[in-house]
């Protein structure tokens, strides 16, 4: 049995490779990236497909390369060291396409659906790839491995509401249903995905800079701030507001990036202003935390939400991972 286990989160725009002590979770090296399963996707389309390589080796060979990138920063052979991998690696557009789960989802991961491949001379790694879950009409990949190891987290601490939506930002954010250790439901938010495509390929690219998305600075956060406040209205009239606050020089680039921050984030999170019933847990990571917070705050749920800090949604995938094998009894 291996000391190690290398997890892999690889969502549609992020790539985390994590090798990890086995017997405490210890995170020992990292190593993340841009190239999320849509970009490896679209490389496989242009060069891959067209030179004969399949769709699987294509991203076994993109993964091998993170590995060995990884073992060399750590000074660690990896050789035989199992590796994870959660989130779109097992969708359509991923290295195998994995049946999804379904509802309602147990917390502790049992329902979860896999896919086990064998070491290889080129890939001397056991591959376990984790399925997804469905609804009747939403998909998702990654955020219930998360879920998984969020649940157990609060559970060791007693701190697990027995009722609530779990938020989870990223390029499509999910609010999750959860109640007595079940998922019940969820909803798909394609709020980070509409901000990359606005702000890179649509008219509005030209308004909006994204350099400083980093500086929360006081002018950035007005700009923000602004965006929320017209959450109620409609969103495909505000979006327009982008280009004409830039036409008249109301907002400079950067404080409009924000702006169309503020849009996106407010239309998807002012509908639980409806839910009044339901307690919120938001598990933003580090990059969206600031403005999902500020959200909360300003649609005024933050009376009814309670708030994981950003290192501990890394720290639950890594767990629900490690969850997901021992329930498997996978020999890693
Ligand atoms: O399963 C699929 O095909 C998805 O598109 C799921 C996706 O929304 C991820 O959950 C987050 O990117």
């Amino acid at each position: 049995m291996s000391t190690y286990l290398l997890c892999c989160d690889w969502g549609t725009s992020f790539f985390r490779l994590r090798l990890i002590n086995r017997s405490d979770y210890r995170l020992i090296e990292e190593v993340t990236s841009q190239q999320g399963i849509a970009s490896i996707y679209t490389s496989w389309k242009a060069i891959g497909e067209r030179s004969g390589i399949g769709k699987e080796q294509f991203f076994r060979d993109a993964l091998v390369k993170q590995i060995d990138l990884l073992a060399s920063n750590a000074g660690i052979k990896l050789d035989q060291v199992p590796v994870a991998v959660s989130g779109m690696a097992s969708s359509s557009i991923g290295m195998d396409e994995i049946p999804y789960a379904s509802l309602p989802f147990a917390m502790d991961g049992s329902q979860a659906s896999f896919r086990h491949f064998d070491a290889t001379e080129t890939f001397p790694h056991e591959l376990i790839l984790i399925s997804g879950v469905k609804s009747q009409e939403d998909v998702m990949r990654g955020e219930e491995t998360q879920l998984i190891g969020l649940t157990a987290l609060l559970d060791r601490e007693g701190n697990r509401p027995n009722e609530a939506i779990f938020i989870f930002p990223g390029t499509h954010s999910k609010h999750m249903y959860v109640q007595g250790g079940q998922l019940l439901n969820f909803e798909t938010y394609m709020t980070g995905e509409v901000f990359n495509l606005m702000a890179s390929t649509s008219i509005l690219k030209d308004s909006v800079d994204v350099s400083g998305f980093n500086d929360f600075s006081e002018t950035h956060l007005a700009a923000f701030k602004a965006g929320l406040s017209e959450a109620g209205s409609p969103l495909l009239n505000r979006l327009f507001t982008v280009r004409t606050n830039q036409l008249f020089g109301n907002l400079t680039k950067q404080q409009n990036a924000f702006y169309l921050s503020g849009l996106l984030i407010g239309a998807e999170l002012k509908p639980l202003q409806e839910k009044e019933n339901w307690q919120l847990v938001l598990c933003s990571g580090t990059n969206l935390f600031p403005f999902y917070k500020q959200a909360i705050e300003d649609l005024n749920l933050a009376g009814r939400t309670t708030t994981i800090a950003a290192e501990r949604i890394d720290k639950a995938a890594i767990i629900g991972q490690v969850i997901l094998f021992q329930n498997q009894n996978l020999n890693v």
